[in-house]
C-alpha cells in the first residue's frame, strides 16, 4: 500500500503525520512500527492520524501510536503539530480547534507569533485513574504533596527512587535530578516504563529545577525510548514541581530539542497550558508493505 505522509517535530519529538479524514487507513501495529523506523520506514517517535470529528461540538479525531505501535491516550507536542498540519492542509481555518483524544478534548490554539498553544485539560492525580498500583506503599510527604518511593529491582539493596505520580492522559513517573546531564535515563528509563506497579507502563521524567520559573528535563517515553522533548511529560513534570512546592506556576521547560512553557494555575480542576513550536520537516510517500 502507497501512502502520503508529512514528516513534523515538535521540539525535536518527530511525527509521521497521515491525513485520515478521507477514512482511516487501516494500519496494523506492524506497519505503524514499520513508519516510525528509522532505517526501513521514515523515522518518528509517534505517527499522529488526522481523522473527521467523532461527535458534535469537536472539530477532529487526533489517534497516537507510539514507536512501538501501541495506541496512546496523548501526546503534546503531537498536539501542536496537529493544529499547524490541518491549518496547512486547509483542513480547517479556525485559529482554535477542539479535539477528540482517547484520553478527552484537547484544545490547540494558534498564537500570534506562530507558535501553538494547547489546552491540555486537568492534570490527574488519583492513582487507580493513572493507572498507578499503591498497594502497600505510603505516601511520602514532600513540599505540601507526595512522593512514592519506588524500588527498581527485587533486591533489598536495589535502588529506590522517589518518584511523584499523575496523569495528563497519559501515566508520568516524574523524578527530581540534581543535574539532568548525568541523570541516570538509559539505566532507570526501562524500570521504570516497565515497572510493575504500573499496569499500562508509564513514561519517566527526570526534573532538574534550575530557579522557579526554569527547569530542565529528560523524558525516557513509555514505547518510544528517551526522546528530545516530550509535551505531556513537560506538562506533568511542571505540575509535580508546582505540587511539590518547588515551581511557579508559569515554567520555562528546556529540553534538549527546544523550549516549551507551561502553565498551571495550580487548581484540581484548573487545565494545564503548554506553548511550543511546531514545525512541518517534509512530505512525501512511502509504500508500506501489507504483510506487517
Ligand atoms: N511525545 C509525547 C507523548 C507520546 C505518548 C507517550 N510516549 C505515551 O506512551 O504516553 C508528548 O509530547 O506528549
Amino acid at each position: 500500500m502507497r501512502i502520503r505522509f508529512t514528516k513534523m517535530q515538535g521540539a525535536g519529538n518527530d511525527f509521521v503525520v497521515l491525513d485520515e479524514t478521507a477514512g482511516p487507513l487501516g494500519l496494523t501495529p506492524g506497519q505503524y512500527r514499520f513508519l516510525a523506523d528509522r532505517h526501513f520506514g521514515v523515522g518518528a517517535d509517534q505517527i499522529l492520524s488526522v481523522r473527521p470529528s467523532p461527535a458534535a461540538g469537536v472539530d477532529f479525531q487526533y489517534v497516537i501510536h507510539n514507536a512501538d505501535g501501541g495506541e496512546v491516550e496523548q501526546c503534546g507536542n503531537g498536539a501542536r503539530c496537529f493544529m499547524r498540519f490541518v491549518r496547512e492542509r486547509g483542513l480547517t481555518d479556525k485559529d482554535v480547534v477542539r479535539v477528540q483524544t482517547l484520553s478527552g478534548v484537547i484544545a490547540p490554539r494558534m498564537t500570534a507569533d506562530g507558535r501553538v498553544t494547547v489546552d491540555m485539560g486537568p492534570p490527574v492525580f488519583e492513582p487507580v485513574r493513572v493507572p498507578f498500583d499503591t498497594a502497600g506503599l505510603d505516601p511520602q510527604p514532600d513540599g505540601g504533596w507526595h512522593t512514592w518511593h519506588l524500588a527498581l529491582s527485587a533486591e533489598a539493596d536495589g535502588p529506590i527512587v522517589p518518584v511523584a505520580v499523575l496523569s495528563m492522559g497519559n501515566p508520568h513517573a516524574v523524578q527530581l535530578v540534581d543535574d539532568i546531564e548525568t541523570a541516570p535515563v538509559a539505566e532507570q528509563g526501562p524500570r521504570i516504563e516497565h515497572h510493575p506497579r504500573f499496569p499500562q507502563r508509564v513514561n519517566a521524567g527526570f526534573l532538574q529545577v534550575v530557579d522557579r520559573t526554569h527547569v530542565r528535563l529528560r523524558v525516557f517515553e513509555r514505547g518510544a525510548g528517551e526522546t528530545l522533548a516530550c509535551g505531556t511529560g513537560a506538562c506533568a513534570a511542571v505540575v509535580a514541581g508546582i505540587r511539590l512546592g518547588r515551581l511557579d506556576r508559569r515554567v520555562d521547560v528546556e529540553t534538549r530539542g527546544g523550549i516549551l512553557t507551561i502553565e498551571w494555575a495550580g487548581g484540581e480542576a484548573d487545565p494545564v497550558l503548554m506553548t511550543g513550536p511546531a514545525v512541518t520537516v517534509f512530505a512525501g510517500e512511502i509504500d508500506v508493505p501489507d504483510e506487517l
